[in-house]
């Protein structure tokens, strides 16, 4: 039977270990605050982020790490991109030498320009090759209450990548496999910043012409900044890139939507991200996506407008206004 450890007992974490679990594979989450993992351990539930959800006996759950690591064959990824770095730093060893490392996580490191993969592989002093990356239009409660979906396994190596997909390949949950690494995971990081976007222009009351001018030009830019960055210009077509967008874009379960949301209708941002337990991740990588643009010379001009109003104080109206007064020109990806 394959042993999988979940680092992050968070919304998605969780939700991922019950797939796990269903699919067959046997899962220790590893969960910071003692707490939370009890409710697990005990109660079979994690109400603080799936409220009124009951989750399958055979997932566990510890406070240590090293504990939940022993032993598996497949050790996944589900914290915060900001904060892997120092998590990985202090987790000392624990990846061992054989397992696949398995990203959930949806950024770009602010400072490095790093996908998750890299910061993984660059921390832990780990080949690439060994590290995966599952992502694809997932909201985590849609998932928990196994309404039916699909996701994408990316790893350079494709016994590793079927691997996971085997380990995760439950009744309700598909997965599809890929060696686009860079396309997968640009697909996930970048989708959040346009979720953002989309949220503002329905917080200002605009409709549905709005929302589909931005997801399909939000799409050319994650097209463009993946392309470059060595992607396969057709993973963005796939679940990882439309289909997570789309969804993402849409949802009221999206946390990057509903600050984008809350931005549109004039809340001051501060005050937003004070009132929220959970991180919408689009709100720091923003400014690492643009970046990276910038250091490749690809025109963003959504991301720019998003950093604008989240980082800058431009107002969503004036950032509206610059964006539909830009030059005209052909349509291009
Ligand atoms: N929630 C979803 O629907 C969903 C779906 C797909 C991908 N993702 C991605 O998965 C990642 C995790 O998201 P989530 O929704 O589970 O987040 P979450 O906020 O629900 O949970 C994050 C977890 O990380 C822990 N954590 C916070 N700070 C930490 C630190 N400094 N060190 C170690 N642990 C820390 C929290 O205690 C929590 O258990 C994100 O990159 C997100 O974009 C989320
Ligand atoms: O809640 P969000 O905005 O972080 O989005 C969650 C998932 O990434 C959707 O696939």
């Amino acid at each position: 039977m394959t042993r999988a450890a979940v680092l992050g007992a968070g919304s998605w974490g969780t939700a991922f270990a019950q797939v796990l679990a269903d699919a067959g594979t046997e899962v220790t989450v590893w969960g910071r605050r003692p707490e939370v993992v009890r409710s697990i351990e005990e109660d079979h539930a994690n109400p603080g982020y799936l409220p009124d959800h009951q989750l399958p006996e055979s997932v566990r759950a510890t406070t240590d790490v090293a504990a939940a690591c022993e032993g598996a064959d497949l050790v996944v990824l589900g914290i915060h991109s900001q904060t892997l770095r120092d998590s990985l730093t202090g987790w000392g060893a624990v990846l061992g030498s054989e397992a696949t490392v398995v990203s959930l996580m949806k950024g770009i490191e602010l400072g490095t320009g790093q996908r998750m993969s890299q910061v993984i592989a660059e921390t832990a002093g780990i080949d690439p090759a060994r590290v995966a990356v599952v992502s694809g239009p997932n909201l985590a409660r849609e998932i928990a209450e196994r309404q039916p979906s699909a996701s994408v396994v990316a790893c350079a190596d494709s016994a590793r990548a079927d691997a996971v997909a085997e380990a995760c390949d439950a009744r309700y949950f598909r997965p599809y496999t890929s060696a686009d690494v860079v396309g997968v995971e640009i697909g996930g990081a970048v989708k959040n910043v346009v979720a953002l976007a989309v949220g503002m222009a329905r917080g200002m009351g605009l409709g549905d012409n709005t929302s589909a001018m931005l997801i399909t030009r939000g799409l050319a830019e994650i097209t463009r900044l993946g392309s470059a960055l060595g992607a396969d210009p057709t993973t963005f077509l796939g679940l990882a890139g439309a289909g997570d967008l789309v969804a993402t874009c849409s949802s009221t379960l999206s946390r990057n939507h509903s600050v984008g949301l809350r931005l549109g209708r004039g809340e001051p941002v501060e005050e937003i991200l004070a009132s929220q337990n959970q991180v919408a991740e689009g709100v720091t990588s923003c400014r690492s996506i643009l970046a990276l643009a910038q250091q490749h010379q690809i025109p963003m001009p959504i991301a720019a407008a998003v950093v604008g109003v989240v980082h800058e104080g431009v107002s969503v109206e004036a950032t509206a206004e610059r964006l539909m007064s830009r030059v005209r020109k052909a349509e291009q990806y």
